[in-house]
């Protein structure tokens, strides 16, 4: 049974690699539409209780491959298995999804509509209903029960979509963009709601053009661009592609220590920026403590999951995925 969403204290660090069942196995996955190619031959692990982000720029294929992996279209060639079942359809009441396009019947009030799409994945109408209510109650939304969808703003109806995705408490949740549309309040409880559900068990996989959502959420992450997946696994394994950057501060502007500097040192104010060497960097300090240096400041930086993407993807990419949402973006 799982605990009330967000009633959870989730610690940040869990571990980034998990080992174990997988919620989603997908290999090869390809799908054209009228001769496109839309995806073309995916590969995804999720490992169960992970959350996991599906990033790409507009147009990578984010979508059709969650509808691959969800049975609600099939792929042209590969195999997916969703706990182990290669029909998904088959274990639909285990699964929540969030589409990209958003819709409720305008006309239903917020708790029934949860109850509708409770009742949509097995559960009897009036076990979903109630349900909604407390849902609505525990999200600060129990004021707007009874408010019909055309009578709430558009990220409460937001919300209250996702509430009627998780409403029969699934073991795998899809979300399609969860993000897009929704204020800075919004996007950070919707965070705190996915952080919760990862804690009790529920695998969350969810597809983003944010690298932000992905990086501050995921152990793993797809990067998907041109219907490709150039990179497939942990956050941090995608972040250590990319050598750390050492920051140094020397009180000697010049002398015998610039010779321990690596070939790509590049002055940026009053700092030196390299690649920390491959030998690691005690060497260096020797060197540049015999040189003379005067190290007043090293700090070393490591690669952030932009910089990862920009390397794995290409700088086309990554500009697309910026265009897509700038505001978005800087969050
Ligand atoms: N039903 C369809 N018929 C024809 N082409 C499609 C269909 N669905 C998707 N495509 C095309 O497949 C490609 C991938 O689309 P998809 O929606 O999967 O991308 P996405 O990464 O989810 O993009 P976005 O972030 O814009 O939603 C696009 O070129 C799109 O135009």
């Amino acid at each position: 049974m799982h605990a009330p969403l967000g009633a959870t204290a989730v610690p940040d660090n869990r571990p980034q690699t998990q080992t174990g069942p997988l919620a989603i196995e997908a290999r090869g996955l390809v799908k054209r539409f009228d001769g496109t190619i839309a995806v073309d031959g995916v590969d995804l692990m999720v490992p169960q209780g992970a959350i996991y982000g599906v990033l790409g720029p507009n147009g990578a294929g984010k979508t059709t491959t969650l509808r691959m992996l969800l049975g609600i279209i099939d792929p042209d060639a590969g195999v997916r298995r969703v706990f182990g079942h290669e029909r998904p359809h088959d274990i639909a009441r285990l699964i929540g999804y969030l589409p990209e396009e958003r819709g409720l019947y305008p006309s239903m009030k917020a708790y029934e509509a949860i109850g509708f799409l409770g009742a949509l994945r097995g559960m009897t109408l009036a076990d979903a209903k109630a349900r909604g209510r407390r849902l609505l109650e525990e999200h600060g939304l129990g004021h707007a029960a009874e408010r019909t969808i055309r009578q709430l703003s558009k990220g409460m109806a937001q919300t209250v979509q996702l509430l009627g995705t998780l409403v029969h408490e699934p073991r795998l949740v899809v979300l399609d963009e969860p993000f897009s549309g929704l204020d800075a309040l919004n996007q950070g409880k919707l965070e705190k709601m996915i952080r919760a559900l990862a804690a009790n068990g529920t695998t969350v996989i969810f597809s983003t053009h944010v690298i932000a959502h992905a990086e501050r959420l995921c152990e793993g992450v797809a990067i998907i661009a041109g219907g490709r997946v150039p990179y497939a696994g942990s956050v941090d394994a995608a972040r250590d592609r990319i050598p750390a950057q050492v920051r140094l501060e020397t009180e000697a502007r010049d002398g015998p220590w610039r010779a321990a500097l690596p070939a790509d040192a590049r002055a940026e104010g009053k700092y030196w920026m390299f690649s920390l060497p491959e030998s690691g960097i005690e060497p260096l300090l020797r060197a540049l403590i015999e040189g003379d240096a005067g190290i007043l400041s090293l700090s070393i930086e490591r690669a952030g999951l932009h910089d990862a993407f920009v390397h794995i993807a290409g700088e086309a990419a990554a500009r697309a995925l910026e265009e897509a949402s700038p505001a978005e973006q800087a969050r």
